[in-house]
């Protein structure tokens, strides 16, 4: 559904992004993970037709066989008004300030299908619902301001889908929000996803929030796609030093942040392991910490040769080793 080749983005004489294959297919969700700056925002930009105006894309970018680098943009807006959807991290800015979210929504509906504004106020209604949003009837008629972030998110979301899009760009979508809300924000795109055969595409920097929406994860380092393949083998068996690196620095080896974690307990311990990469997969101090977990989430160090701090995730951790997840 989605092909990318020789995908090149320059800014000045930077280059920024340089992606030799990245293939999704119908349905499918993918997560687009990677530190700061490694590239995954304009690439999906980039997809989107919304790229700076000061970057120059090159190479191809195929929705369902149709190549959407070189449409000009009165076409690619209409191909995010059919084909594409894309939501970003901040819905404020997403949203017309000036005009009631009802109004916003609807007009998504009517770019998509020719119907009358009052059934567009009715599709209005039950797309709002849909999306969870519990008194639709009344919110229509408020403004983006007067809703809460992850109201603003899900009027955002569904102005997104409106069009029954078979790809969905969501860029951080919860990075913004509330960590109460944001697993209701990342189970409804799941939803929809599956109930529409809507494929996503997920760009975070949080392998744990990846973790929980994505079937499969691209790895972008430094504009380049560093690897790609389902997200348990990534998260497991990273094949790239950089992965490893990212699992790392991601709290419980990929497991989601917060309050999900509240009450696990960890043991320290310490050592000196070889420099990063040079061990086998896995935990190098396997039994010394003793316990054998099937997934055992002990991190590899970040860099270089030891004396590392690992934190071991041991859920038959002695009592006084007991730690809050969150404070550490
Ligand atoms: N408008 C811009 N003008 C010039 N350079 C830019 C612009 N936007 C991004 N860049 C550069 O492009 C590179 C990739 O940025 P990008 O926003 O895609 O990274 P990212 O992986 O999405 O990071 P983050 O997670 O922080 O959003 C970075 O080196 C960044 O400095």
């Amino acid at each position: 559904m989605l092909e990318i080749r020789d995908l090149s983005v320059r800014i000045g004489r930077h280059q920024v992004v340089a992606i030799d294959e990245l293939t999704l297919a119908s349905g499918d969700r993918m997560g687009l993970v990677g530190e700061s700056g490694s590239g995954k925002t304009m690439t999906a930009m980039s997809i989107a037709g919304l790229q700076p105006r000061t970057a120059t894309v090159s190479g191809s970018i195929r929705l369902n066989g149709r190549e959407l680098l070189g449409l000009d943009p009165a076409a690619m807006a209409e191909v995010r008004g059919t084909d594409l959807g894309v939501i970003f991290q901040d819905p404020l800015r997403a949203l017309n300030p000036t005009m009631r979210v009802g109004k916003q929504v609807g007009e998504a509906i009517r770019l998509h299908q020719r119907v009358s504004r009052r059934t567009a106020r009715e599709q209005t209604v039950e797309l709002l619902t849909r999306v969870g949003l519990d008194d639709a009837g009344r919110l229509v008629g408020r403004y983006p301001h007067q809703l809460s972030g992850g109201q603003r998110q899900r009027v955002l979301i569904a102005t997104a889908i409106a069009c029954e899009p078979i790809l969905l760009i969501a860029d951080e979508p919860t990075t913004a929000l509330d960590v109460t809300v944001q697993q209701g924000i990342l189970d409804l795109l799941v939803e929809l996803s599956t109930e529409q055969g809507m494929g996503l595409l997920f760009v975070s920097h949080d392998l744990g929030v990846v973790r929980t929406v994505t079937s499969s994860i691209s790895v972008m380092y430094g504009g380049h796609i560093a690897e790609t393949g389902p997200v348990e083998s990534v998260i497991q068996q990273p094949r790239h030093r950089y992965t490893e690196a990212l699992i790392a620095a991601s709290p419980g080896r990929g497991e989601r942040a917060g309050p999900a974690q509240h009450g696990r307990r960890f043991r320290v311990i310490e050592g000196t392991v070889p420099p990063l990469g040079s061990f086998p997969s896995g935990c190098p101090f396997r039994g010394r910490c003793g316990h054998e977990v099937p997934d055992c989430a002990m991190a590899p160090p970040k860099t270089g040769p030891g004396p590392h701090v690992f934190r071991c995730w041991n859920p038959t951790a002695p009592a006084g080793d007991e730690v809050d997840a969150r404070t550490h």
